[in-house]
């Protein structure tokens, strides 16, 4: 706590609790809940030699046999001594010095560091070409270093010219060997010095280019991983990822054409007041011109954002239809729609080839314009300067014009570099605002970060519940109100759209926008955080996605601290553990991207094993058995009481015959819960329940199959003007928008 609050951060230990499966919090938990609270921990073993030369190091934790822990305020190698203070004692307790010796008999010699974790607070700030700038800003050092390195070998630029000027006007002129001999020293010298800086200068620029690179990666990255589930059911995968690609042309342009030109400025500054002290009137010339170009840029900028928008746009659309036929490639095949996927992508094809046709023609119209002012640069200053030399117009001699010469080359290319940096830099912000879109949106951050961890038994309370999903006009749910104890078989029942899914929603934190109270174990729901909420359940749902990886890799979903023994005996309860070890590496078998070697229920059983694994107090089981074959979902129906043993079920199915055993089931109709009671009650009184059964257990009723029949009837009828509500709700709904 005081570690933390030496770096400006108030820890709640109230807020530090066990995982799930601890007996007491291990230092990983430690570790991961300094991380969520915006700091680094990092734990290592030292000596006593080390530690004492630590110096004036922020606080470090040392830990003790006990269990308990001290802060190291101060170290004295001389006086062979560190003092410590004890966490427990207040504020503006002296530390207490102790020796080698003494603390040998206590310290376990590990040490926990603890420091801000920096890229935390800038998780949540806004990606933007101001944070680009921070970020290089970041690196003081080495940035100073680089542009040291670029004035220096600006400087170091000027002399060829200078020696040239010499050699044309003195030696030449003069037929001076001796002249020759020393220039010539001095050129090699100098050309050595310039070699040698290049070469650090290049260096020191890889250098940053790449740490800036992971850092924008790693930063980018968290920001995807902390938005919300919502975003990415609402927006286009295929665009997403064509979006988030953008950041990487940010990059690349801050990392490359703009710290050239950048670094081009600097030999600028050195170079332009030579140029004026050569040949005040050819400078000015070269000014002019070199402005000029600037004020073409920016006058064709607008016409080049609009077609540059248009042509990024049209590059993101064709990424998605390319990532949509990818992803769905089983459906494109069995349902033979290539012909349908081939129409979409020639389209967006014609669209970006358009675009980019027409962005490259509207760049070569400006090239047009730009050239010849860049050849007069180049080869009509020489030709003025020549004139002015010839009337004696300017005092310059030959030498000085060759100089001259020289020295305006390496004027104009950062003067057109900036130019053309202004061009380059309206199509990064381009690429930004798409980038942005994506990585600015709202996360879940301070709902990860933040909230209670208390210890979870599972038992469930929704209070007048009410949620409708963000641009929808009908309710999913509608004042649901039940309660269950903890330990509670729960099974949700109700015909497609009912919103069974959605409560579970509710449950996982993926919806947290609803009216009314979720309560786990009488906290509400959304004062809990987020990540603990989430590890505290097991959730298994009817696609499951498998990590390439070994089967152990994925029942563990790398999780730290489990052990073999957990894994085996996960997939025990999840039944898996015999088709398993029949695999040729039996926990070591390799599964492929797309898990291709195993089978559907194969690898829904792997699912649930992975989700048994931390033995959590709360499961939801969403349709995980529906894709099952008969067998396989026997089995694994058989042993849902023992997989429910201890923990708190909610499980959504369509075959009521799986929910059977369940100790209550909550039927849904239309986002309300109609009924809540165990399958014998529900199958006297409820009728919609009793129609679901009747539906999928005819063959047990045959003495009541005219009474079921009329049933049938009266629910296809009841369908039937439901549907018609529906649909004429949806169209006044509509209407109304
Ligand atoms: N992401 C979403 N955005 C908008 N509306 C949604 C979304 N997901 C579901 N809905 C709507 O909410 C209602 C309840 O859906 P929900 O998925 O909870 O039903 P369900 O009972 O689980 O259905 P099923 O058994 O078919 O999975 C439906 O009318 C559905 O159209």
């Amino acid at each position: 706590m005081k570690a933390a609050a030496f770096h400006g951060v108030d820890l709640a230990i109230d807020a530090f609790a066990a995982e799930p499966g601890e007996a007491s919090p291990s230092p990983a938990t430690l570790v991961r809940w300094l991380d969520d609270q915006g700091l680094v921990a990092k734990g290592m073993r030292l000596r006593w030699d080390f530690l004492v030369r630590l110096g004036n190091t922020p606080p470090v934790v040392l830990l003790f046999r006990d269990g308990s822990a001290s802060l190291l305020m101060r170290t004295s190698p001389e006086e062979g001594l560190v003092w410590l203070a004890d966490p427990m004692m207040p504020f503006g307790t002296p530390p207490v010095p102790v020796d080698h010796l003494r603390l040998s008999q206590v310290w376990t010699g590990d040490i926990v560091l603890i420091k801000r974790n920096r890229n935390q607070s800038e998780a949540d700030a806004r990606f933007d070409l101001a944070w680009f700038v921070r970020m290089v800003l970041r690196e003081k050092r080495p940035m100073r270093d680089i542009l040291l390195a670029a004035l220096i070998s600006s400087i170091l630029q000027l002399f060829p010219a200078l020696i040239v000027m010499q050699v044309i006007d003195r030696v030449v002129n003069y037929h001076s060997m001796a002249t020759l001999v020393s220039l010539s020293a001095f050129v090699i010298i100098l050309s050595v010095y310039e070699i040698l800086l290049t070469y650090a200068q290049k260096e020191m620029s890889l250098v940053v280019a790449t740490r800036l690179d992971a850092r924008i990666s790693l930063h980018a990255f968290n920001r995807l991983l902390m938005l919300p589930l919502e975003f990415y059911e609402r927006e286009q995968t295929g665009e997403v990822l064509g979006r988030f690609a953008a950041i990487f042309k940010v990059r690349d342009f801050i990392t490359g054409q703009m710290m050239s030109t950048l670094l081009d400025l600097f030999v600028l500054i050195v170079l332009l007041p030579v140029l004026f002290y050569l040949c005040a009137p050819l400078a000015w010339m070269t000014v002019a011109a070199a402005g000029l170009i600037g004020v073409i840029v920016v006058v064709t900028l607008p016409a080049m954002t609009r077609v540059m928008g248009a042509y990024i746009q049209s590059d993101l659309k064709r990424n998605a239809v390319l990532y949509e036929t990818v992803a769905g490639i089983k459906t494109v095949k069995t349902m033979a729609l290539e012909g349908t996927r081939r129409e979409d992508w020639d389209e967006a094809t014609a669209h970006v080839v358009r675009w980019r046709l027409a962005s490259g023609r509207l760049s070569n119209w400006i090239n047009l314009l730009i050239q010849p002012i860049n050849l007069f640069i180049n080869r009509g200053i020489i030709l003025v300067g020549a004139y002015l030399i010839l009337i004696h117009a300017s005092g310059m001699q030959a030498g000085a014009l060759m100089a001259f010469m020289m020295l305006s080359g390496r004027v104009t290319a950062p003067l057109v570099g900036l130019a053309r940096l202004v061009e380059s830099f309206n199509e990064v912000t381009v690429s930004l605002s798409e980038a942005g879109s994506v990585l600015n949106q709202p996360t879940e951050t301070l709902a990860l970060t933040t909230g209670l961890r208390p210890p979870i038994k599972g038992a469930l309370d929704f209070v007048h519940v009410n949620y409708t999903y963000p641009g929808s006009s009908t309710p999913a749910l509608k004042d649901i109100n039940f309660s269950i104890p903890a330990g509670t078989m729960l099974g949700l029942v109700g015909r497609s759209g009912s919103g069974k899914s959605t409560l579970t929603r509710l449950l996982l934190g993926v919806s947290r926008n609803y009216d009314g109270f979720v309560k786990l174990d009488d906290v509400d729901l959304r004062e809990i955080n987020l990540h603990y909420l989430r590890r505290c359940m097991g959730v298994v749902l009817q696609d499951n996605f498998l990590f390439r990886g070994t089967i152990k890799d994925n029942i563990t979903a790398q999780r730290a601290g489990l052990t073999f023994e957990e894994v085996v005996k996960a997939a025990r309860l999840a039944e898996a553990e015999e088709f398993i070890e029949r695999m040729p590496a039996g926990f070591n078998t390799f599964i492929e991207e797309g898990s291709t070697n195993i089978s559907g229920g194969q690898r829904q059983r792997l699912a649930i094993a992975r989700a048994v694994v931390t033995d959590p107090k709360l499961m939801i089981l969403d349709e995980a058995t529906s894709a099952l074959d008969p067998e396989s979902e026997a089995l694994v129906n058989a042993n849902l009481e023992h997989l429910g043993a201890g923990r708190t079920m909610v499980i959504v199915s369509h075959r009521l015959s799986s929910l059977v055993n369940c100790d209550l089931i909550g039927v849904m109709d239309q986002g309300r819960m109609v009924d809540l009671a165990p399958h014998h009650v529900l199958v006297e009184r409820c009728e919609i329940y009793r129609t679901l059964w009747l539906q999928q257990n005819r063959h047990l009723y045959k003495e009541d199959v005219k009474h079921d029949e009329e049933v049938m009837e009266k629910w296809d009828a009841h369908e039937k003007e439901e549907s018609v509500q529906k649909a004429k709700m949806q169209k006044n709904g509509e209407a109304d928008r």
